[in-house]
C-alpha cells in the first residue's frame, strides 16, 4: 500500500491542455474520486497514473518511487475498467491468475491468492466459468478480483458500474464500498455519476475544463463548494442573482435572501445557489419569506416537485415530502418559501 501524489501533471494534444497542471495526493488507503462532464479530462488523468498515457510534463509517484514514464506492469496498479475486459477464453480462476502469472508467483499461492480474491467478491465456486456464463454485475466482481488479487498499491477504477442497470449499480456501490474499505488499499476512481462519486469517496475532485476545481470531503463539496460550477454541477440547485445589500442578497422589488456571514461586498453582482430540499413551502405568508406562484406541481412518489414563480420571475424548484400539508398545494396557488441562511450558498457572480 501506497499513497498517490501527483505533481502539476499536464496532457497536451497540440496546443490544447486537456489536463491543466493536476497536483493532489491520495493518502494510504484513501478513496478518492474524480467527477466531471463528458471530456472534462478525468479519463485522461487515470489513464496517466496508470501508464497508458504519458503525461506533456510533470511527476507521478506511488510510494516515494516516481513512475511517470514506467509501463503500466512496473507500477503495481490494479485496474477495472467500464467494460470489464475479461480474457473470453480464459476461465475466471485464469483470469484472476493472470497477474500473478506474469510476476511469476508459485502456483500454489497463486490458487491461495485467486481463492481469496473470488471469495472477497463473493464468487467463491465461480473459477472453473468462462466469462460468457456470467452475467454483467459478475463478470465486473471478476474484473474486481482480478484487480485485487496481485495485492496492488494503487486500484484504478475507470466507470466501473456504468454498463450495469440502475439496480445491480446500487448493489455494486456498496459492494466496492465494503472492498475498499476490508481491503484499505490506496483508490482512484472516474465517474460522471455524482451520486456515486459522493456516497463511495472519502473525497470528491470535481473536474472541469482540464481543472480539478475542488478536492474535498463528500460533504463540503455538497454544502460548501467554491465556485459557481462545483455549486451548480452538484445536486442542480436553484440558482439566482441579485446584488449584496447589507449581507443579503436582493433580488428585486422586495425580495431578499438572507444568507450566513460573508464577505462579498455591499454592492456587488451575487448568485445564491439554494437546494431543493432546503426550501419550505408555506400556505400563508411567514417572517422574511419569499411570495410567489405556483406554476407547476410534478408528483414522483416520495416527493412531490413544485415550480413557485416569484414576482421577479424568477422560478424556484422546492421538493416538499409527499406525506407533508405542502404537497397538496396546486398550480395557481399564492406560496411563501422559506430557508434557513445557512442553506443559502452565495457565490460573486462570474462574468
Ligand atoms: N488522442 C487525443 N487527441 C486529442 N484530444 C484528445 C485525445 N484523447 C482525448 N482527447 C480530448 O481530451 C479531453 C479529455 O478527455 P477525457 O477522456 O479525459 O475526458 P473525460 O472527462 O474522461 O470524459 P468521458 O467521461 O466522456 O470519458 C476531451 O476533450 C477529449 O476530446
Amino acid at each position: 500500500m501506497s499513497n498517490l501524489t501527483l505533481r502539476n501533471v499536464v496532457k497536451r494534444y497540440g496546443k490544447t491542455e486537456v489536463v491543466r497542471g493536476a497536483s493532489f495526493e491520495i493518502a494510504e488507503g484513501e478513496f478518492v474520486s474524480l467527477l466531471g462532464p463528458s471530456g472534462c479530462g478525468k479519463t485522461t488523468i487515470l489513464r496517466m497514473v496508470a501508464g497508458l498515457l504519458e503525461p506533456s510534463s510533470g511527476e507521478i509517484l506511488i510510494g516515494s518511487r516516481e513512475v511517470t514514464r514506467l509501463p503500466p506492469d512496473k507500477r503495481n496498479i490494479g485496474l477495472v475498467f467500464q467494460s470489464y475486459a475479461l480474457f473470453p477464453h480464459m476461465t475466471v480462476f485464469d483470469n484472476v491468475a493472470f497477474g500473478l502469472r506474469r510476476r511469476k508467483t508459485e502456483a500454489a499461492e497463486i490458487t491461495r491468492r485467486v481463492n481469496e480474491a473470488l471469495e472477497m467478491v463473493r464468487l467463491s465456486g465461480y473459477g472453473s466459468r468462462y466469462p460468457r456464463e456470467l452475467s454483467g454485475g459478475q463478470q465486473q466482481r471478476v474484473a474486481m478480483a482480478r484487480a485485487i488479487a496481485p495485492r496492488p498499491s494503487v486500484l484504478l477504477f475507470d466507470e466501473p458500474l456504468s454498463n450495469l442497470d440502475a439496480s445491480l449499480r446500487d448493489e455494486m456501490q456498496i459492494e466496492l464500498k465494503r472492498l475498499q474499505s476490508e481491503l484499505a488499499i490506496t483508490t482512484l476512481f472516474v465517474t460522471h455519476d455524482q451520486a456515486e462519486a459522493l456516497s463511495l469517496s472519502d473525497r470528491v475532485g470535481v473536474m472541469y475544463n482540464g481543472v480539478i476545481q475542488q478536492l474535498a470531503a463528500p460533504e463540503a463539496i455538497y454544502h460548501r463548494p467554491v465556485n459557481a460550477f462545483v455549486a451548480s454541477f452538484i445536486g442542480k440547485p436553484n440558482r439566482v442573482s441579485g446584488v449584496m445589500r447589507g449581507g443579503s442578497l436582493a433580488l428585486g422589488g422586495d425580495l431578499v435572501i438572507r444568507a450566513q456571514a460573508t464577505d462579498l461586498p455591499d454592492g456587488s453582482a451575487a448568485e445564491a445557489f439554494i437546494r431543493q430540499e432546503a426550501l419550505q413551502v408555506h400556505p400563508a405568508p411567514v417572517d422574511a419569506a419569499l411570495q410567489g406562484q405556483v406554476v407547476l406541481r410534478s408528483f414522483s412518489g416520495p416527493l412531490v416537485q413544485l415550480v413557485v414563480r416569484l414576482a421577479n420571475g424568477a422560478e424556484l424548484v422546492v421538493d416538499v415530502p409527499s406525506a407533508a400539508d405542502a404537497a397538496a398545494l396546486g398550480a395557481g396557488e399564492t406560496v411563501w418559501l422559506s430557508l434557513h441562511p445557512r442553506d443559502v450558498i452565495l457565490l460573486p457572480k462570474e462574468v
